[in-house]
């Protein structure tokens, strides 16, 4: 388990340059199966997730060549798909979420997909309804082992159809529509999620020859085809690291750029912060963050009520900034509530917060009340755990703004998502060791 020590109470500054959005690069790494054409892809953050995904797609006979930082070929030319029986499958494939994704590209192309319960974060229930009830709708068969957690659907052939999703699921869209690009005839997805994320795998299969429309829509319509070819992919700047970066430099009251964040594919991301009362600059396709030597004051609503800041399907809110959204209120002039509504346990890490002096209800496991401290009083050092990625993220920015020296242990669910922070972080001024 590895362990993060940090001299909180730092002033941040300079530039900072957002790694590739995770979430897009587990889609569009899975879609490499669909073709057995040469595909480049660039900018992949180097970041646990990632990597481990790149190694299952290597056992799976994907030749892979690295050719720079971040840039990589894939030729899915000679898959073995045995291996998708094998043991070390079965322990390998539960090592994160993003491997769910593998299913509907092997069953598009193949004709079969299997996958072990997946992992990622442990944030409440995690349902894969949506997945398997759309490849179902395609004409597959489903079978669940329940004594190893093994799922698996096989079809003859797929066949296009209409279906509407129970919800907006991200990676059940992203694997729904991979499957569907090869399927015959025309499938029609409603309630569609349209994250940037699967904006951008659906750009991507239509340069390899798919025929996908009402992209960034919740409408999407997909006219099945014979087979896929080879293309070339960068991914975005990760969303979820620009919301990082803007709430560690309001709370340490730091002045930082953030460079090249594609401003027009953030959404209400800027929106939130700026609610909580934090200044942002647009400077061509940067964020500027000035100081904030006079602290932050969150905006109430019109009629004067409690402003509340909830997740939402894309284009609402994503619900993997709130975490961090969190923490930042615990220095603004002001109160907020904070409603997480698509999990179940993700705001349990306030307690943490709550020993470091901030004031936080948490009046059920969904929504925390942050009364803000407007700098009046400093978080106290201390020594914790990290649960998952983004309460990782938020401890680690609480600890950063703390006066005195913390400890943060169970790191890797910060370096699953978040690529060399302790470096970058060095880079701005922050006292961060790892031990
Ligand atoms: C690898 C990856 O891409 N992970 C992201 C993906 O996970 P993932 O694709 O697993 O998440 P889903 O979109 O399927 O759903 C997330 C949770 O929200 C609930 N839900 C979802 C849609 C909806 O309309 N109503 C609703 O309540 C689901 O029941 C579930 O509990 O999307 C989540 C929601 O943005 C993000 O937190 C994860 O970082
Ligand atoms: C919940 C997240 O990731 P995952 O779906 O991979 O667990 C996240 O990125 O915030």
């Amino acid at each position: 388990m590895g362990t993060f020590r940090i001299e909180g109470g730092q002033q941040l500054s300079g530039e900072i340059t957002p790694q590739g959005a995770k979430n897009e690069a587990l889609q569009i790494l899975c879609a490499v199966l669909l073709s057995s054409e040469k595909i480049t892809i660039h900018n992949i953050p180097d970041i646990i997730d990632v990597n481990k995904l790149i190694a299952l797609l290597e056992d799976l006979g994907v030749k892979i060549q690295k050719r720079g930082k971040g840039s990589y070929t894939f030729k899915a030319d000679d898959i073995n798909l045995d291996y998708l029986q094998s043991d070390q499958f079965k322990q390998d494939g539960r090592g994160l979420r993003g491997s769910i994704m593998l299913v509907g590209p092997l069953l598009g192309r193949f004709g079969k997909g299997y996958i072990p319960k997946p992992g990622g974060d442990k944030i409440g229930r995690r349902r894969l309804d949506t997945h398997f009830e759309g490849f179902i709708k395609l004409g597959a068969k489903f079978r669940y082992n329940r004594e190893e957690y093994f799922y698996g659907v096989e079809a003859e052939k797929l066949t296009g159809t209409y279906m509407l999703l129970d919800e907006a699921s991200v990676t059940g869209t992203a694997n729904i529509v991979m499957a569907a690009v090869l399927a015959e005839g025309t499938t029609t997805i409603y309630n569609a999620a349209c994250e940037p994320y699967l904006q951008q795998l659906c750009k991507m299969l239509n340069r390899m020859g798919a025929k996908i429309s009402g992209v960034g829509s919740n409408l999407l319509i997909i006219e099945g085809v014979e087979s896929l070819g080879g293309t070339e992919h960068t991914m975005l700047p990760d969303m979820i690291e620009i919301g990082s970066w803007i709430g560690l430099a309001a709370m340490t009251r730091s002045e930082l750029t953030i460079k090249n964040v594609s401003w027009d594919d953030l959404g209400q991301i800027p929106n939130a912060f700026q609610k909580l009362g934090i200044k942002l600059e647009r400077k061509d396709d940067d964020i500027y963050i000035p100081k904030h030597e006079n602290g932050y004051e969150i905006q109430n609503y019109i009629d004067g009520s409690i402003l509340t800041i909830a997740d939402a399907p894309w284009p609402g809110l994503t619900p993997d900034l709130l975490s961090i959204l969190l923490v930042v209120a615990i220095q603004a002039k002001g109160e907020v509530v904070i409603h997480q509504k698509m999990f179940e346990s993700r705001l349990f890490f306030v307690d943490k917060l709550i020993d470091m002096g901030a004031k936080i209800i948490l009046c059920d496991p969904h929504r925390a009340t942050v009364i803000g401290h407007n700098f009046k009083s400093t978080l106290k050092s201390t020594t914790m755990v990290s649960p998952d990625i983004r309460a990782g993220i938020s401890l680690l920015i609480a600890a950063l703004s703390a006066k005195g020296t913390s400890t943060i242990h169970n790191i890797e669910q910060i370096d699953r998502g978040y690529e060399d922070i302790d470096t970058r972080l060095r880079a701005i001024g922050a006292n961060i060791v790892r031990v």
